[in-house]
């Protein structure tokens, strides 16, 4: 009898928030009275159709154990972090890899986005039963778009085609392994998983979700994340 195809989550941790500046990574910092790893890995664990997780943490990482309430939780795992995302994701792979097979489905998913609808992940993981490359939830892109040529307007894109990446970005374990190998082996740092995978000529789908799904960059992110959070609590 085949085995049935099951769902993990990959949270790749292992960055240091450069941009966002503060002395801790951003994911550490405290939101809405938890740090924000532990919004964006609820989202999973709470979820019935997600099998386990693995987390990407890095080598001078000295908070997880301290301050998330998921780390000695029995369905999370844990992966060493790589230099730059995509190496530590495919990190997470690896450790996933112990429990999943290559046919499982695995939704990457930053630590560093903390307002994930249930909603929307449930739109991404209805989708995976239609498209077989795999598929990431996007925001269509609301502002005219120029093109830059040194500071002046070369020309306005029609924005009709133009999507903001977000993630979960859900893939088979097997093919994103090996797209961010090819990606690795063209010495091609990609910033998401999802341009992993169209290095290969695929296209992954693009699912639309909710804009406040977003993605802890800047400080100013940090307190709109925490409306967003009360809002989204409102609704409920
Ligand atoms: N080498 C890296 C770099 C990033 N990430 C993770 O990938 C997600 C998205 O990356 P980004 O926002 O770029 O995070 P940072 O790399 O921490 O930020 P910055 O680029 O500003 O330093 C974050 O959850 C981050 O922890 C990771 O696991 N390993
Ligand atoms: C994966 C990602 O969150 C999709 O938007 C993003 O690519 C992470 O890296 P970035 O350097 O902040 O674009």
């Amino acid at each position: 009898m085949g085995h049935a195809v099951r769902h993990w989550a990959l949270i790749p941790a292992a960055g240091v928030g450069r941009r966002f500046g503060a002395e801790v990574p951003k994911q550490y910092l405290s939101l809405g009275g938890r740090p924000v790893i532990d919004h964006a890995i609820a989202a999973f664990v709470e979820h019935p159709g997600i099998a386990g997780c693995a987390v990407v943490l890095g080598s001078d990482d000295g908070w997880w154990s301290d301050v998330s309430a998921y780390a000695d939780h029995p369905s999370v795992l844990r992966a060493p972090g790589g230099a730059e995302r995509c190496y530590s994701v495919r990190n997470g792979l690896t450790a996933l890899a112990a429990r999943a097979t290559d046919d499982d489905w695995v939704l990457v998913h930053d630590a560093a986005r903390p307002c994930l609808r249930r909603a929307d992940l449930d739109r991404l993981l209805d989708a995976l039963r239609e498209e077989p490359v795999g598929a990431l939830l996007a925001v269509p892109i609301a502002d005219t778009v120029k093109r830059a040529d040194a500071g002046q307007v070369a020309e306005t894109l029609p924005r009709t085609a133009l999507w903001r990446a977000y993630t979960p970005q859900a893939f088979r374990l097997g093919l994103l392994r090996r797209a961010l190998e090819y990606a690795q082996s063209q010495d091609l740092v990609v910033t998401d998983d999802a341009s992993a995978v169209e290095l290969l000529g695929l296209q992954p789908a693009l699912i639309e979700c909710q804009a406040d799904n977003i993605k802890i960059t800047r400080p100013e992110d940090l307190p709109l994340a925490a409306f967003y959070l009360e809002q989204q609590q409102e609704e409920a």
